[in-house]
């Protein structure tokens, strides 16, 4: 309907479109609307001219030119939308089946369209009407399918493109089924490049059909075609120049228009694309399977005995043990170990790039594209998430564990107003009828203190602010009453100003519903506020899990400190703010030993010999072998202090 829209608001788009559909009414209703019987001669009367009684004049046995313009319309434009339906079918259903499913089923379908592209369309067309005795189908059909090849590539392209996009990403982790995403998101995104595929290829399945008549390739006169009309025209050439201009001239205006209308949608379509983003937006949204590795006792107990992890009367929901991700040999999260009791907050923390959303694509089974996840255990309220398969993996994302991202708007689909999102995520999660959906959505919303839930319903994302669109986000992740949300940086591209209003709601969602959270973040600020404990991450491990306070009070890893030090609101105006020398490496150059040791204040040759395990300290655990002068750098700040 947007495109629609849009392409209404073109003169030259209205204009085609108004000749096509006039041309083509009159064709259809001809016996209605033209003045003579197409067959009817005027032998005293040939190669007239146009008069009043014959407006575009007479052929060269006195037959009207327009009555028979229009009945050889029908034979022309039937013979056309043979070849567009066949090249739609095709076109359409294979190039989805390859950009959706990919891998193996990709490579033989392009190869495949690579034969037919590779064949010359109308040598064989001559071959076919031999073959099936001037059938003018048959030629038509065959031509759909020789063009169908480019539409397949197109349709394939633009699906690969659109199952990136942030909002099907997100439509996966929400829990909507493969067939929802094709219907929901897939297909809107290919209608605009099909549509204007579809009009310039009518265009050329025109003039084939047209040809065919010229060479008496189709239907045989007296029947009337345009094709064999222009043929009767350049044959009585030398006699009456005119008859050449109403019966090419309707070929030529219909080219031109279905030329000009495919223009203006391809115009229309691209204004309209929106841009992709990072993070699991810009993740495949097929999930993978995930492989079962032994623990190494070594890189995953500690962090899972720690006293925290012991705390009496904490009921565990979240157990994750050595979870790594990789993409080839590159190896992006390390052997991460942690568990979530059930309704606590756990924060991840660290630089860019120190795998934090890597961690959590993992956890979810939506790795990027290329890459592959294992762990020891994962296991969620006591259910063995490893060994479920992708559809009962897919029944539990959205469902029991819900993902909001840090760019609220590109998570939804531009397409459909936000109510109609949630209410599809209510309907994927609770199998209710639509009106109920919609009623629960507008309870959703509402339940995400969007002051009015009607009004937001009716809004498409790009009507929305960034704060809105996050509850609304926040609404759809809450359809299916998770029992642990995940929110990557969820306040990160927000204006300052909403970011603790987003905060505040999902804390007291949180509490309200029981839920655990995970927030991913950059904020220790958020970390004090809402976090009960701290995880840090420095090129994808875990360095340091301690409660957040303790952590803050005193971190038992030198990147934690170091962290915690450039904090702004710590140090003194005027004074310089400490940053940490150095960035984090690339994944390619993480060394085997402490991965931080490079820009570390405290690092020794101890560091740079062998991998540094995770060993518990007093308030929970650390990847560091100088715990004990980090603690006495504690007390003797602590005595400075006093
Ligand atoms: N598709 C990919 N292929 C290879 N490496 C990748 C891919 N995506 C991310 N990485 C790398 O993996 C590492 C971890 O990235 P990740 O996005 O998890 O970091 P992050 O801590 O979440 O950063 P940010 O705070 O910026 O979101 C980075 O070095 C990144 O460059």
């Amino acid at each position: 309907m947007i495109l629609l829209r849009r392409l209404l608001r073109q003169p030259l788009a209205i204009a085609c479109l108004a000749v096509i559909t006039l041309v083509v009414l009159a064709c259809v209703f001809a016996s209605l609307v033209a003045p003579y019987d197409p067959y009817a001669q005027d032998l005293a009367n040939i190669l007239s001219g146009p008069s009043g009684t014959h407006w575009l004049g007479t052929d060269a046995l006195g037959r009207d030119v327009l009555s028979r313009i229009l009945y050889g319309g029908r034979v022309t434009l039937f013979g056309t939308l043979q070849a567009v339906v066949t090249y739609v079918v095709i076109g359409v259903s294979i190039g989805l089946i390859a950009g959706t499913i990919g891998g193996i089923v990709d490579s033989i379908l392009m190869r495949v369209a690579d034969v037919i592209q590779s064949i010359p369309a109308l040598i064989t067309l001559l071959v076919v009407l031999a073959v099936f005795g001037r059938s003018e189908t048959a030629a038509m059909v065959s031509f759909g399918i020789f063009a169908s090849a480019g539409l397949m590539r197109v349709v394939r392209g633009v699906s690969m493109i659109a199952r990136t996009e942030p909002y099907v990403a997100a439509g996966t982790v929400a829990g909507l089924g493969p067939f929802q995403i094709l219907w929901r998101h897939i297909r809107p995104a290919v209608i605009g490049p099909v549509l204007t595929q579809v009009s310039l290829f009518a265009g050329i399945a025109m003039l084939v059909e047209a040809s065919l008549g010229f060479l008496n390739l189709g239907v045989l006169p007296p029947a009337a075609s345009w094709g064999n009309l222009v043929s009767d025209a350049q044959l009585a050439i030398n006699r009456q120049q005119w008859l050449l201009v109403p019966t090419g001239g309707i070929v030529a205006l219909m080219c031109l228009c279905l030329t000009l209308l495919g223009i203006a949608l391809r115009d229309t379509y691209s204004s309209k694309s929106t841009a992709g983003g990072k993070s699991l937006s810009s993740w495949r949204s097929f999930a993978a399977t995930m492989r079962r590795v032994p623990a190494t006792p070594a890189a995953a107990a500690p962090a899972l005995v720690s006293e925290y992890s012991q705390t009496a009367g904490r009921e565990i929901l979240l157990e994750v043990q050595d979870l790594s991700v990789a993409v080839g040999d590159l190896t992006l999260v390390d052997g991460v170990s942690f568990d979530v009791g059930r309704g606590e907050t756990i924060g991840i923390v660290g630089e860019s790039g120190c795998g934090k959303s890597m961690t959590v694509s993992g956890l979810l089974r939506v790795p990027p594209p290329g890459a592959t996840i294992s762990a020891a255990r994962l296991t969620l309220g006591g259910e063995d998430l490893l060994g479920l398969s992708e559809q009962q993996m897919h029944k539990v994302r959205g469902k029991r564990i819900a993902y909001i991202s840090q760019e609220p708007i590109s998570s939804l689909d531009p397409l459909h107003v936000a109510g109609r999102q949630v209410a599809e995520a209510v309907r994927a999660h609770r199998g209710v009828s639509r009106s109920e959906a919609r009623r629960i959505a507008l309870e959703l919303l509402a339940s995400v203190r969007l002051p009015d839930p009607e009004a937001v319903y009716t809004k498409y994302p790009h009507e929305m602010s960034g704060g809105m669109a996050q509850r609304v986000a926040i609404a759809r992740a809450l359809a299916g009453e998770p029992e642990l949300l995940i929110a990557d940086e969820p306040t990160t591209a927000l204006d300052v100003s909403v970011q603790a209003g987003v905060l505040d709601l999902l804390v007291d969602l949180r509490d309200q519903r029981g839920m655990s959270l995970i927030l991913v973040t950059h904020d220790w600020g958020v970390l004090a506020d809402v976090c009960d404990r701290a995880i840090v991450m420095y090129a994808g491990q875990i360095v340091e899990d301690a409660p957040t306070a303790d952590l803050i009070a005193a971190p038992r890893h030198p990147y934690s400190a170091a962290l915690l030090e450039s904090i702004p609101a710590k140090v003194a105006p005027g004074v310089l703010l400490p940053m940490i020398g150095g960035t984090v490496p690339a994944p390619a150059d993480w060394p085997s030993s402490c991965r931080f040791a490079g820009r570390c204040r405290f690092a020794t040759d101890d560091c740079t010999h062998a991998p540094i395990p995770l060993t518990p300290t007093v308030t929970g655990v650390s990847r560091c072998v100088h715990v004990d002068r980090l603690e006495e750098k504690e007390a003797a700040d602590a005595v400075t202090t006093a």
